[in-house]
C-alpha cells in the first residue's frame, strides 16, 4: 500500500483558466480537504477550460501517471452548451459510481432548486476515485459533506491509500470485515 496520499483538484471553468476571474473552486476543494483529512496528502491541481478531450486528458494523467487516489473536479456540470464534465468523466471511468450524483443532488436540493441542473456523477479509473462538484465554490462543501464518509472505504475497496478522517470534523464509514482466512 502506498503512503504518499495524491488527489487531484480539477477546476473546468473556461473564464478562471483564461485568467478572468480568480479560480475559488480549487482553493475551496484544498480548504476542505485540509480540514477532514488526518493523513497528510499532496494536492495535484489543475485548472483548465471547459474542452471535453483536455478535461479527460487531465483526469487520465492524474489518475495515471499522477497517481491520485481521489480526483475532485469542479464546474460544468450544468446544460450549458459547453457544459461537458461529466462527459469527459463517463470517456475515462471503468465503473460508473451514479450514487455519489444522486444523494449530491439530494442534498443539494435542500439547499438551492437549481440543484437538479447539475448532472454531477464519479466513477472508478484504475485505483482513482473521480467525483464532479457544481462550479459555483458554495457547491463544493454542501456536496462534499454529503459523500466524504464514503470516500475512504471505496478507496481502501479500489486497492489506494488509507485515507485517514479527523473524527472531530468528520467520521469516515468503514463497515467491520471479517478477516480472509
Ligand atoms: N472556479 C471558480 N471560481 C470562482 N467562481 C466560479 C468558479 N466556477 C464557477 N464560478 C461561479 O459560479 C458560476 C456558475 O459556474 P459555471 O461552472 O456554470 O460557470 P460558467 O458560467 O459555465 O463559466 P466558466 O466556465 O467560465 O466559469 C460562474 O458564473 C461563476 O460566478
Ligand atoms: N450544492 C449546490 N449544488 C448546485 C448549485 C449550488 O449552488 N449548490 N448550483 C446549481 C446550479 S445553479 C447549476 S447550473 C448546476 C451546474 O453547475 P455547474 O455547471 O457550475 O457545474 O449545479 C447546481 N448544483
Amino acid at each position: 500500500m502506498s503512503t504518499d496520499i495524491r488527489i487531484g483538484i480539477v477546476t473546468v471553468s473556461d473564464r478562471a483558466s483564461a485568467g478572468i476571474y480568480a479560480d475559488e473552486g480549487g482553493p475551496a476543494i484544498r480548504d476542505y480537504l485540509d480540514k477532514v483529512l488526518a493523513s497528510l496528502w499532496h494536492p495535484v491541481i489543475r485548472v483548465i477550460p471547459d474542452d471535453r478531450k483536455i478535461i479527460a486528458d487531465t483526469l487520465v494523467e492524474l489518475a495515471d501517471r499522477e497517481g491520485c487516489c481521489l480526483i475532485v473536479t469542479t464546474g460544468g456540470t450544468g446544460p450549458a452548451p459547453r457544459d461537458v464534465t461529466p462527459e469527459a468523466t463517463e470517456d475515462v471511468v471503468e465503473k460508473p459510481m451514479p450514487g455519489f450524483g444522486e444523494l449530491m443532488r439530494q442534498v443539494s436540493l435542500t439547499k438551492v432548486p437549481t440543484a437538479i441542473l447539475s448532472r454531477q456523477t464519479a466513477g472508478i479509473r484504475g485505483k482513482a476515485l473521480i467525483v464532479n462538484l457544481p462550479g459555483r465554490p458554495r457547491a463544493i462543501a454542501e456536496c462534499l459533506d454529503a459523500v466524504m464518509p464514503a470516500i475512504p472505504y471505496c478507496i481502501d475497496l479500489i486497492e489506494g491509500p488509507y485515507l485517514e478522517t479527523d473524527p472531530a470534523v468528520l467520521v469516515a464509514f468503514r463497515p467491520a470485515t471479517k478477516p480472509k482466512t
